[in-house]
This record gives structure tokens, C-alpha cells and sequence, in this order.
């Protein structure tokens, strides 16, 4: 068996806006290293292409699917969440790609795995709602909500709070305590959970941090931290890419081509 293919969601980046706009489908190398290095898998980058997607084609070639983080925010009509705050940044090609597509790959079984904006795209797509602004709205202070990304990285990316996790879950499955530490990079949070997501984990202020869908027929995980920085350094991270990566092997081994 060759190896398993993960979809890795990119985001859009506009250039040299105006009349000579160049435009951009981007991913972090730190989402795809922990594919192509942990998990053994071939990556295969999914651009923001909207209903232009043939959502259909890409479901039934791959193992897996891995929704990235990013710095802009889900559009707020999405989740009936009313106006967005003065300067927000957004995605729209991003959502028109993301948020149709998550319920697929969780019907046809493909394994899933978001992260961060991937997380709060799962529970939109759940039917659930997100606070835009953490540290204003919900006074959680422990999220790094004001993000500085000018910071060195592993400043940025160092484990901030604990996690608390969920007896009997998934992520109880794979770690070895009840209580991890994990980094926090995000100034929106759960709100409302989506129907159909079972908590796997929270800060201790009681925020949602993780979650899996319920009755899924494989692997489908979201985790509001950011589990691929730096795997090898934190067993939890590490552990939920090797979960992942065992849900695409077996999806592969006994779904032909
Ligand atoms: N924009 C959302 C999601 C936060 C997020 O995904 N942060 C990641 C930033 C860049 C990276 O991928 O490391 C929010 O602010 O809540």
C-alpha cells in the first residue's frame, strides 16, 4: 500500500492589492512537516476554490483531511454571530470551501483533523457559534487573544495554559494525564458548541479547547491549540498526529482506488 493522501486546507493571500493584485494560496510549513514527517503521508494542498471545488473528486482520492489554522476569522453570518469588529480580517474563498465540505468528509468516514481556524470551522459546520473577540466579549484572558505575530515564534507558539481533558474521550485515549499544557494563538473562541460534538477537553476559564463529532465512523478531531508546532516536544501533540495518522492508514487500506 502506497502511502496515505491528506488534503491540507490553504488560505488566500491578496498582494500588491489595488489594480495589479496578485493573489495567493497559502499553507505554513509547520502544518504540512508533521504530515509528511510523522505521518508518513503525501500532502496534497487544497486551495480556497469554492463551489469552483469538485468536492466529490477530492473526497473519494483522499485519507484524510487536515483544516489549518490562520489569522483571518470565519465570517460571522455564518454562525448568525451579527457584525464583525472594525478591521477583522476574513477568508471568504476560504469558508465557501471549508464549511460545505466538513460534513462530507465526516459522512463519507474520510479522517479529519482541524486546527485552531480549522477547529471553529468544524463547529460552525456543526451549527455552533464562536465569540469574536475572546478577551473583550468573554473577558478570557488566558488565550494570547491580543495575538503579537511579530513575536519570535517560540515565544508565540510556548504552551501558555492547561488543558483539562475529558475522561473517557479520545484525546484520554492517546495522552498519558488528565491534565496537559498546550499554546494558545487565537482572539476567537467556541461560544455556542455545534450539535453533534462531544468536548474532549477545556482551559481552565471553561473555554472550549477540543472536540470530537460524535458518531463519527473514523477519526474526527478539532483542537483550538496548535498541535504542530514543534510534535516531537510535547507527547499530547505528537500522539494526535500519530492517531491521525493510523485513522488515514486504515481508511486507505480498505477504501480501493
Ligand atoms: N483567526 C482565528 C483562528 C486562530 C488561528 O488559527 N491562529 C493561527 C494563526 C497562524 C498560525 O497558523 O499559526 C482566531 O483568531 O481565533
Amino acid at each position: 500500500m502506497g502511502r496515505p493522501v491528506i488534503a491540507i486546507t490553504a488560505e488566500t493571500l491578496d498582494k500588491h492589492k489595488g489594480q495589479n493584485s496578485t493573489r495567493y494560496y497559502q499553507v505554513m510549513a509547520k502544518y504540512v512537516a508533521p504530515v509528511v514527517e510523522l505521518m508518513g503521508a503525501l500532502p496534497l494542498l487544497l486551495p480556497p476554490l469554492g463551489d469552483q471545488l469538485d468536492r466529490d473528486t477530492l473526497l473519494a482520492r483522499v485519507d484524510g483531511v487536515l483544516l489549518t489554522g490562520g489569522v483571518s476569522n470565519i465570517e460571522p453570518h455564518h454562525y448568525q454571530g451579527g457584525q464583525s469588529y472594525a478591521g477583522c480580517p476574513h477568508d471568504p474563498n476560504r469558508d465557501a470551501t471549508v464549511l460545505p465540505l466538513i460534513k462530507e468528509i465526516v459522512a463519507r468516514g474520510v479522517p479529519l483533523f482541524g486546527i485552531c481556524r480549522g477547529f471553529q470551522e468544524m463547529n460552525v459546520a456543526y451549527g455552533g457559534s464562536l465569540y469574536q473577540q475572546l478577551h473583550i466579549e468573554a473577558d478570557l484572558a488566558l488565550h494570547n487573544a491580543v495575538v503579537d505575530f511579530d513575536a519570535p515564534a517560540d515565544a508565540l507558539y510556548a504552551d501558555v495554559h492547561d488543558l483539562h481533558i475529558e475522561p473517557g474521550g479520545l484525546l484520554a485515549k492517546i495522552t498519558d494525564g488528565p491534565v496537559q499544557r498546550v499554546n494558545s494563538i487565537h482572539g476567537q473562541g467556541i461560544k455556542q458548541l455545534g450539535n453533534g460534538l462531544t468536548v474532549e477537553g477545556t482551559s481552565p476559564d471553561g473555554l472550549v479547547e477540543a472536540f470530537s463529532v460524535a458518531n463519527a465512523k473514523s477519526f474526527a478531531l478539532g483542537a483550538q491549540w496548535h498541535p504542530e508546532w514543534k510534535p516531537t516536544q510535547n507527547s499530547m501533540y505528537e500522539a494526535m498526529w500519530r492517531a491521525f495518522a493510523d485513522a488515514a492508514r486504515s481508511y486507505a487500506a480498505t477504501h480501493q482506488r
